[in-house]
């Protein structure tokens, strides 16, 4: 019988395997989503740090795309790191092409570690050709300040932000909180265009927390990919990080990655 519950990544690789396409590809194989990816970039990382990034030849990236849609029925999409403004167009111009619906656009700026993942003149790219083609758009604090041009402390400046970032044309902003203070860390801000809903989990405390922007939008692409509801596909992502972040991996000597065992290791 034929397989539907198929996604598709377009991202950078991390060699430390706690973001990015490895993230991705295990979190979709954890909701029973069949992975493919689409490499923008390799990035040489672990879990101190980002030591080098080469991109991907924008023609390359196309054609991992063209290979996979021309041949296999692509039920979701997330984009990760994009890097610069050629990559940007380039998958911006596949996803019209081949129109590719149900897109999660996580618009990966900075990694954990502090290093640029983008080009700064990208930026406006991201703004105008991608972000508007987004079913779901999920800025963390520090993306949602840059996106909005507001400094984000408080929850209500999470809600006004998300306003902003609807106006650039996603039908949907999630803004996580995971960069926030203290008890705003598990909270994040979901605005349909209409109303906001403040989506809260405990505060777990773990300094292993590599991969969850990656993880977060991975799982919700899965869960469309699964043909849930965008508000529920997001409410479920948001629990299936929690569970990562409980049983993240203490790693390497530095930021470990969220754990996607926990299906297989709760009792
Ligand atoms: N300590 C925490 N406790 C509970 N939830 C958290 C915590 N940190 C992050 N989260 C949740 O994890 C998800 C990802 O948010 P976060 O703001 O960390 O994304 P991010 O900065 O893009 O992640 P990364 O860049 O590390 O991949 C959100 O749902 C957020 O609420
Ligand atoms: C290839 C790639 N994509 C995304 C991130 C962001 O993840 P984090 O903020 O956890 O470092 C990363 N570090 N590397």
């Amino acid at each position: 019988m034929g397989f539907s519950n198929i996604a598709l990544t377009i991202a950078g690789s991390d060699s430390g395997g706690g973001a990015g396409i490895q993230a991705d590809l295990k979190t979709f194989a954890f909701h029973c989503v069949h992975g493919t990816s689409a490499i923008t970039c390799i990035t040489a990382q672990n879990t101190l740090g980002v030591n080098q990034v080469k991109k991907i030849n924008s023609d390359l990236i196309k054609a991992q795309i063209e290979a996979i849609v021309t041949d296999i029925n692509i039920k979701a999409v997330k984009t990760g790191m994009l890097f610069d403004e050629e990559i940007i167009i380039a998958v911006s111009q596949q996803i019209k092409q081949w129109k590719l619906s149900q897109l999660v656009v996580d618009p990966v700026m900075v990694s954990r570690t502090g290093v640029k993942l983008i080009d700064e003149g990208a930026i406006a790219s991201l703004k105008t050709n991608l972000i508007p083609q987004a079913l779901i758009v999920t800025p963390n604090r520090y993306e949602a300040q840059i996106l909005s041009n507001l400094s984000i402390f408080s929850l209500e400046d999470m809600k006004k932000a998300a306003q902003i970032i609807y106006n650039l044309g996603a039908k949907f902003v999630l803004i996580k909180g995971g960069g926030m203070k203290d008890n705003l860390q598990g909270v994040d801000v979901w605005f349909d265009g209409k109303n906001c809903e403040v989506l809260t989990t405990e505060t777990i405390k773990t300094k292993h927390t590599h991969g969850t922007g990656c993880t977060l939008s991975a799982a919700i692409t899965a869960n469309l990919a699964l043909g849930k509801d965008p508000f529920i596909a997001v409410k479920q992502a948001k629990d299936y990080v929690t569970n990562a972040l409980k049983y993240s991996l203490e790693i390497g000597k530095g930021t470990g990655p969220v754990g996607h065992f926990f299906p297989l290791l709760k009792p």
